[in-house]
Order: structure tokens, then sequence, then C-alpha cells
């Protein structure tokens, strides 16, 4: 199941990742598509005559290799493209801009959007906190909470699901959730309704989230673990959740190749995080369980090309052989999005969901705590 790539992501270096800007051209034979953190250093100074085509060489080295990224993932199913196809290099400021505007350059869905944004948007931010700075604010650190085992203690409390209850301010398929939107309220109100981790949503431009959001309900003292919902395409985005508060992230099959997956699982581990990696159809399924280490995985009912629900998603994946895995691997199931009701809670627990990712039909409510007693048919604050 794995990718036909033979090279290993080189951990080493790869923990000490730089700015995305490389100093070197990857030698052919190792581009994969963990590249831009693997390769060696390799000096093209003695190749290049100014400085001016050395800067020029080195964006364009980059994107090419952005283009094969984009190989891979074909290879692999994932139609989710990294980069878009002729874009410029990052960056770069020239003829390469107009290409922007071409036609093969529009994102063929809301999904590919979103990750066009946020690879410029992490680069950028990437720039100005390089990944030494994020290393040393980890030593101070409060450590992870284990958020596994609280999917587990809750679903083993209430017998049904355990819930990670989603502080979700806005959606591009569904708009602005609730107006009235403080970050902190609700979660306590979760972890007072029974929830047993949260979900905090961290993308500003299309989900009105925010790392601030998720500082803050860390430091308020919550004590559900919670989960990062962020479209992670770099591993520093791993580094950068650990510090905001995160005890979780969230992993995306229908953007990441297998490799980068079981790169970032690694890391994951490293920081002391667990990784939620989500499938959304069979080809994602069997990927993912391909891949070793693997302990939660999401099944998402919407589709995030098309935002097609259908919670009969859940229960089709599980059917059968993917289901024997899971029981046989002891990996932990989440139901993931389009759940309002206890028949829909019922359902996906029935298929062999141990816990359920719910956002829009408790964030709507005006006390979100009630809104979970309404969802699961009965109270399952720790109180009762
Ligand atoms: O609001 P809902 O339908 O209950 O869904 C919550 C959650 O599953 C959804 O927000 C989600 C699942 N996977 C994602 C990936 C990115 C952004 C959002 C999501």
């Amino acid at each position: 199941m794995h990718s036909s790539l033979s090279l290993k992501p080189t951990f080493q270096v790869a923990h000490s990742l730089s700015s995305r800007t490389p100093n070197w051209i990857p030698p052919p034979a190792q581009v994969n598509s963990c590249a831009r953190h693997t390769f060696p250093a390799f000096s093209i100074r003695s190749q290049m005559g100014s400085t001016e085509s050395l800067a020029d060489s080195l964006k364009i080295k980059e994107w090419e290799v952005g283009m094969l990224q984009n190989e891979v993932a074909t290879s692999q199913g994932i139609r989710i493209r990294r980069r878009p196809p002729t874009g410029p290099p990052l960056h770069y400021v020239g003829p390469f801009e107009f290409r922007l505007q071409n036609e093969g350059n529009t994102p063929r869905n809301i999904l590919e959007e979103i990750i066009w944004h946020k690879d410029t948007e992490v680069t950028q931010m990437k720039e100005k906190m390089p990944l030494s700075v994020l290393k040393k604010a980890l030593e101070n650190a409060p450590a992870t909470r284990d958020f596994i085992g609280s999917l587990r203690v809750a679903n083993e409390r209430t017998g049904l699901p355990g819930l990670i209850a989603e502080v979700k301010k806005a959606s591009p398929s569904r708009g602005v959730l609730r107006e009235d939107f403080d970050p902190v309220e609700i979660a306590r109100a979760y972890e007072k309704g029974g929830a047993a981790c949260l979900s905090v949503l961290t993308d500003e431009k299309y989900f009105k989230g925010s790392f601030e959001n998720l500082e803050l309900i860390r430091k308020a003292g919550v004590k559900c673990p919670l989960l990062c919902k962020e479209f992670i395409v770099d591993a520093w985005q791993l580094y950068y959740a650990r510090i905001k508060g995160a005890d979780a992230v969230l992993l995306i099959a229908a953007v990441l190749p297998d490799l980068d997956i079981t790169y970032m699982i690694k890391i994951c581990k490293i920081l002391g995080l667990t990784a939620l990696v989500e499938v959304h159809d069979e080809n994602e399924f069997d990927r993912v369980l391909g891949i070793e280490g693997i302990q939660l995985i999401g099944i998402n009912n919407r589709n995030l090309g098309t935002f097609e629900v259908d919670i009969s998603n859940t229960k089709q994946l599980l059917e059968g052989e993917r289901g024997r895995i899971v029981r046989d691997k002891d990996i932990i199931v989440v139901g993931e999005s389009g759940l309002f009701t206890p028949d829909d809670i019922a359902y996906v627990h029935d298929a062999g969901c141990k816990a359920v990712l719910v956002g829009e039909s408790i964030v709507k409510q005006s006390d979100p705590g009630k809104g979970i007693s309404n969802l699961f048919g009965k109270d399952i604050s720790l109180q009762v």
C-alpha cells in the first residue's frame, strides 16, 4: 500500500526543518513527497554566476519539486494538487505572476483552493517563525493530554461514541454558524456537557477560526484534549500546533500522500501529538490502513470537494474486510460530519465508530452543552 518510491524520510534531517526557501538542489533520485524537508544541504553557489540567477534558479527548482509532489500524489489516486500546475515559484515577482490568472490555475474544487492558499500561508508563517524559534518555544510548552484515552474512557462510560465537539464559527458550505462566537465559553459548555475532546478550527480564511482560539481555550484550563483542526501540508505546522496548545492534529488523506502521512505521524510521536487521519473513500481508507502506527481514523461523511454529506458513507466503509482490519488493529474510528440526531449517533455507533466529531448541530444551540444532550438523546455529562 506504500508509495513505490523507495526513499524513506530522513528523520534526523527532517526534525530540523528550516525555512522553506531551499539552499540546495535536490538530487533527482531522491525527489519524493517529503522533498523539501529532507534534502541534504547542497550548495549550488559554485554552479551559478550571479546572486540574481541563483535566487531565480532556486525558486524554479522549488517549483519543480512542487510539481513532482503533484505527480506522486496523482499516482496514489489523490486528486488534490498541492500547488497550481503552472504557478509561479513562491514569492516570484515577474512574468510568472501572469500565469496565476490562467485557466489551468483555477482550483478544481474548494479543498484544492484551500490547500493552495494554505501552502502560501504556511510559507509566509515559516519565514516569520522558523523552526528553530518553534523548537525553543517547545521547551516551555505544557505536556500533551491523552486524546485517544479520553475517547475510550467516554465510550466506556456512556456506552455511546466518545464525543469530539467542534468549536466552529463558520464553514465554506454552511456560512456563519454562530454570530455571538465566544470560543472559550463554547469550549467550557462542551466540556460541561460531557464532550470527551474538543476540535478547534484554526483556519482563518475559510472557517473563521484561529490559533488564538486554540491557545485561549488551552490557557483557560479546559481539560478536554484539543484537536487542532487545520489543513496540514507541512511538518512545520505540527510544531506550530503543538506550541499553540494542541494535543492532536488532523491529517487529511485526500491531501497528503502516504509518505507524508508516515513522516508526519513520526513527527507527531516525537512531539507527543495524536494524529487523527481523515479519509472519505475506499481508496483513502485502504491507503491509510496500510500505514504503520495509525491508531485513530476519521471517516468524513462530507466530501470536502463537493460538500455533499452522506452518513451512510461511514457504514459502507466499515463493512467487510476494512471493518475487520480496524477491529484487529484496535483502531478507533471517528464518524465525522453531518450528525444531528440520536438516531444518527446510533447509526454510526452501530457501524463501528467508538467516537464522533460534531460541529454544526451543537455549536448552533444557544446552550451548546444542552445541544450535546439533545444530540445524544440523553445527558452524558460527568455530573450524571
Ligand atoms: O459541522 P459538522 O457537519 O458536524 O462537521 C464537523 C466536522 O466533521 C467538520 O468540520 C470537518 C471534518 N473534517 C474536516 C476537515 C476540515 C474542515 C472541517 C472538517
